[in-house]
C-alpha cells in the first residue's frame, strides 16, 4: 500500500494482462456477521483484507468471538445467539457495513454497547434503522447528533419485543437499513419460536417505506442468509418475511468472491487501454453482487467484455467510448467508475438516481464533480444526477485529485491517467484505498503501461549522502530505489571470491559474472546465492572493488540492463556515479550531490564506526579521494555531473534539508503548479 502523502501517476499509454482482486466488502462484512450469530464454526476464505473488515473483526472479538487463522481462510466459532459480554465500546471507522448490521445485531442481543466512529461516520444517517428498532421495543440513545451515530445500545429482554405487526423501515436514504434489520431479525424469530407461542408460529415482517434503493445490494444479503439457513420470502420490493423459527445455521466453509465494484476499475482500464486486454479472477458471470452489472454499462460504453462463472475478459471496442444516459441506482458504488470513463465518451454521459452517493463515504457527487473539473471538465450535477461532458486531447490539464477520505474517489481517478494529453495525474492522501483494496495501486502498476517512467537520478562522489538522500525521496514519493553501487560492490565480491583481479586479462570473465550475478533484495538485504553479503560489500575495501572492477568497459555494459530494468511504475529513484549520464540520461530530474572531502571522510568514518568497523579518519580520507579519483578518470561513464544536472553540495545542510531541497526540485519539474 502506499503511504505517502500523494502518488504521482504518470500518464499510462496501455495495460495487458491478467488480475486477481481482493475479495468483496459487501459479502465479507456479512458474512463476518452471520458466522459471529451463527452456532457452529464457519471458515471463511478469500475475506477481504482492508480497514472496513479489520473493524468488524475487532468489534466481533470484542463481543467474543474466538476468531483463528485456518490456513489462508479464518476460522469463526459463532455466538449462536448469546453474548459472552455485557457490554463494549466499538470503534467502527468508517464502516458503513459495519455499523449498520451492528446497531441492528447489538439491540436485539442484549448488553450495554457504546458505537463510534471517525468523524464522517457520524455525519452518516442512521435514524431510519434506529426507528425501525426502537418501534419494535429496542432502546438506543444517540450520543452526539440525533439520527447520526455514536449511539448507546442497552439491553432489552427478547420477549419483550413488539413482533406481532410488520416492522417498517426507510429504503430511500441507504439500503443497508434493511440489510441490518434482515440479519439481525433472525435472532428474534429463532428466539420467539422457543417461547410459547411457538405454536403460533409467528413469522417476523419487515415493511419497506418509499422506494427501495440499491436493490442488488438485498439481493446479496439474501443469498447470504441463505447461505446460513435463513430463507426469507421475499413480497416484491415491499415486504420481507423471516419465517417463524428460523436459525442461522453455519455453512461450514464459505468463499467470498472477488468484489465486483473493484472490478469496475479493471473493466474500465480494459476499455480505455491500448493492449491485450485485461483479464480479471475472482468475478464474473456468476456473481451475487449487483456492481457486477457495470459490465453491462462498460458494454453499452463500446468494451468489449467475454465473461465466464468466476472471469472476465476485456479489452478496446469503441474508441473513443460511446455516451450514455444510465439510471445507475443499481450499481451506485461501480457508478463513480463511469462518470471518469465519461471523459473520453464522444458526448456528455449523464447518471441518473444516485442520490444515495450523497451519502456514502463523502457527498461523492459533489466530489467527483469538483475533481472532474480539476481535470478540466465540463460537469453539471444535482440532488441526484451528474453529467459529466468528454474532455479534447487539449482541454485536459495535470490535477492533483483530492480524495476526501473516499477510496472510490482515489481508485477511479486513476483512470485519468490514460488522457491523450500525456499528462500526470497526483492522487492525494492514496492510501484511502486500504477500505477497500489495499494493493489497487500496486495492482494497476502490475499490468499497465507508462509511455515513460519517471526516474529521479541522484549522482555524486563517495560518501557525499547519495543513498540517504535517495532512499528518501523514494519513500516519499512512493518510488522504488535502486542503488547501483551494490551491484559493482556485489560484483567486486563475486570476483575475490572467483580468485580473479580486476584487469583487462579478466575483464571478460568478470562480465559474465556480473551479467549472471545470482543476486536478490529481500526485507533490506542483499543476498548473493542466498547467502546475506549486505555487511560484507560495506566494507572500505569492498568499495575499491567495486571502483575497480567498474573501470572494465564490460563489466558497465553486463550490469547495464539490470540497472534499467529497476525502472518501474510508478517511478524510481537511482543513485550512482552514471545514472543521469548514462544509464538514465532521459531522467525527469538530475541532482549531482557533493560535499566537501573532509565533511565526507567524517560521515564515513561516523558511520563505520557506529556499525562496529575500525578505521582512522585519514586513512578513510585517503581512500575516498583515490576512490573518486579512479571514478571521475575512468574511460567509461566517468563520475561526472550530467550537463542538465542541478547541483547540490550539502556539506552544511542536515538530511532532512537535502530531502526538502531535492522534494522542491522535484516539484518544479511536475505540470501541478504549488497546489
Ligand atoms: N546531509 C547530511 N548531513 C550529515 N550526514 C549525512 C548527510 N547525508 C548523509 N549523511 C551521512 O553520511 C553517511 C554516508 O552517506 P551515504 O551512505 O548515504 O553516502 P553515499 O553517497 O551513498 O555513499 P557511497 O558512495 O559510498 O555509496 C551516512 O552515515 C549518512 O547518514
Ligand atoms: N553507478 C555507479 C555506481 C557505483 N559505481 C562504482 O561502485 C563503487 C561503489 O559504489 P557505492 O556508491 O556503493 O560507494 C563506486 O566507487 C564506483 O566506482 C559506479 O561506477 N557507477
Amino acid at each position: 500500500m502506499f503511504s505517502t502523502p500523494f502518488l504521482d501517476l504518470p500518464p499510462l499509454a496501455g495495460a495487458s494482462g491478467t488480475v486477481r482482486l481482493p475479495g468483496s466488502k459487501s459479502i465479507s462484512n456479512r458474512v463476518l456477521l452471520l458466522a459471529a450469530l451463527a452456532g457452529g464454526t464457519t471458515t471463511v476464505h478469500d475475506l477481504l483484507d482492508s480497514d472496513d473488515t479489520r473493524v468488524m473483526l475487532d468489534a466481533l472479538a470484542a463481543l467474543g468471538c474466538r476468531i483463528d487463522r485456518a490456513g489462508a481462510g479464518l476460522r469463526i466459532e459463532g455466538l449462536d445467539g448469546r453474548l459472552r459480554t455485557s457490554g463494549a465500546k466499538l470503534f467502527l471507522g468508517n464502516a458503513g457495513t459495519a455499523m449498520r448490521p451492528l446497531t441492528a445485531a447489538l439491540a436485539l442481543l442484549g448488553g450495554e454497547f457504546e458505537l463510534s466512529g471517525v468523524p464522517r461516520m457520524h455525519e452518516r444517517p442512521i435514524g431510519d434503522l434506529v426507528d425501525a428498532l426502537v418501534q419494535l421495543g429496542c432502546r438506543i440513545d444517540y450520543l452526539g447528533n440525533p439520527g447520526y451515530p455514536p449511539l448507546a445500545i442497552h439491553p432489552v429482554p427478547l420477549d419483550s419485543l413488539q413482533l406481532a405487526a410488520p416492522i417498517r423501515v426507510r429504503g430511500d436514504v441507504s439500503s443497508q437499513f434493511l440489510t441490518a434489520l434482515l440479519l439481525a431479525l433472525p435472532l428474534a424469530a429463532g428466539a420467539a419460536s422457543e417461547r410459547a407461542d411457538q405454536a403460533s408460529g409467528r413469522d417476523i415482517t419487515i415493511e419497506v417505506i418509499g422506494e427501495l434503493i440499491s436493490k442488488p445490494y438485498i439481493e446479496i444479503t439474501l443469498n447470504l442468509l441463505s447461505r446460513f439457513g435463513i430463507e426469507v420470502r421475499r413480497e416484491g420490493w415491499e415486504r420481507f418475511v423471516i419465517p417463524a423459527g428460523s436459525r442461522y445455521r453455519s455453512p461450514g466453509d464459505i468463499h467470498v468472491e472477488a468484489d465486483a465494484s473493484s472490478a469496475s476499475y479493471f473493466i474500465a482500464l480494459g476499455a480505455i487501454a491500448r493492449g491485450e486486454g485485461i483479464r480479471i479472477e475472482g468475478v464474473g458471470a456468476d456473481s451475487i453482487q449487483g456492481d457486477i452489472r457495470f459490465v453491462e454499462a462498460a458494454r453499452l460504453m463500446g468494451a468489449h467484455i467475454d465473461s465466464g462463472p468466476n472471469w472476465l475478459a476485456i479489452s478496446r471496442g469503441a474508441w473513443p467510448l460511446k455516451a450514455i444516459d444510465l439510471d445507475a441506482n443499481h450499481i451506485p458504488d461501480a457508478a463513480m467508475t463511469l462518470a471518469v470513463m465519461a471523459l473520453y465518451a464522444d458526448g456528455p454521459c449523464l447518471l441518473r438516481n444516485i442520490a444515495s452517493w450523497r451519502v456514502k463515504e463523502t457527498d461523492r457527487i459533489d466530489a467527483m464533480a469538483k475533481e472532474l473539473r480539476k481535470l478540466g471538465a465540463t460537469v453539471e450535477d444535482g440532488p441526484d444526477f451528474i453529467c459529466v461532458h468528454p474532455l479534447a486531447r487539449a482541454g485536459w490539464r495535470a490535477a492533483s485529485i483530492r480524495t476526501y477520505d473516499d477510496h472510490r474517489v482515489a481508485m477511479c481517478f486513476s483512470l485519468a491517467a490514460f488522457n491523450p494529453a500525456g499528462l500526470p495525474v497526483r492522487i492525494l492522501e492514496p492510501h484511502c484505498v486500504a477500505k477497500t483494496f489495499p494493493d489497487y495501486f500496486e495492482t494497476l502498476f502490475s499490468v499497465a503501461e507508462a509511455a515513460e517512467v519517471p526516474v529521479l537520478c541522484i549522482d555524486g562522489p563517495t560518501a557525499s549522502g547519495k543513498g540517504t538522500l535517495a532512499v528518501a525521496v523514494a519513500y516519499q514519493l512512493g518510488y522504488h530505489y535502486l542503488d547501483s553501487g551494490t551491484l559493482y560492490r556485489v560484483t567486486g565480491l563475486a570476483m575475490r571470491r572467483n580468485g580473479l583481479e580486476a584487469d583487462a586479462a579478466h575483464e571478460m570473465q568478470i562480465a559474465e559474472l556480473a551479467r549472471t550475478l545470482p543476486l536478490r533484495f529481500s526485507e533490506g538485504k542483499v543476498l548473493l546465492s542466498g547467502e546475506d553479503v549486505s555487511d560484507a560489500i560495506r566494507t572500505e575495501a569492498a568499495g575499491m572493488d567495486a571502483s575497480r572492477v567498474s573501470a572494465l568497459p564490460a563489466v558497465r555494459k553486463a550490469l547495464l540492463a539490470l540497472q534499467k530494468s529497476f525502472r518501474r511504475l510508478p517511478g524510481l529513484v537511482a543513485d550512482g556515479r552514471d545514472m543521469g549520464t548514462v544509464v538514465f540520461p532521459d531522467a525527469t530530474l538530475k541532482v549531482y550531490l557533493t560535499a566537501s572531502a573532509a565533511q565526507r571522510a567524517e560521515r564515513r568514518h561516523k558511520q563505520l564506526i557506529s556499525k562496529g568497523i575500525s578505521t582512522t579518519l585519514d586513512g578513510l580520507r585517503a581512500d575516498l579521494e583515490a576512490r573518486d579519483l579512479r571514478d571521475s578518470s575512468r574511460s567509461v561513464a566517468p563520475l561526472k555531473p550530467a550537463p542538465d544536472a542541478r547541483l547540490l553540495d550539502n556539506s552544511l545542510l542536515s538530511v532532512e534539508q537535502s530531502v526538502e531541497q531535492v522534494l522542491a526540485w522535484w516539484q518544479e519539474v511536475q505540470p501541478f503548479g504549488s497546489s
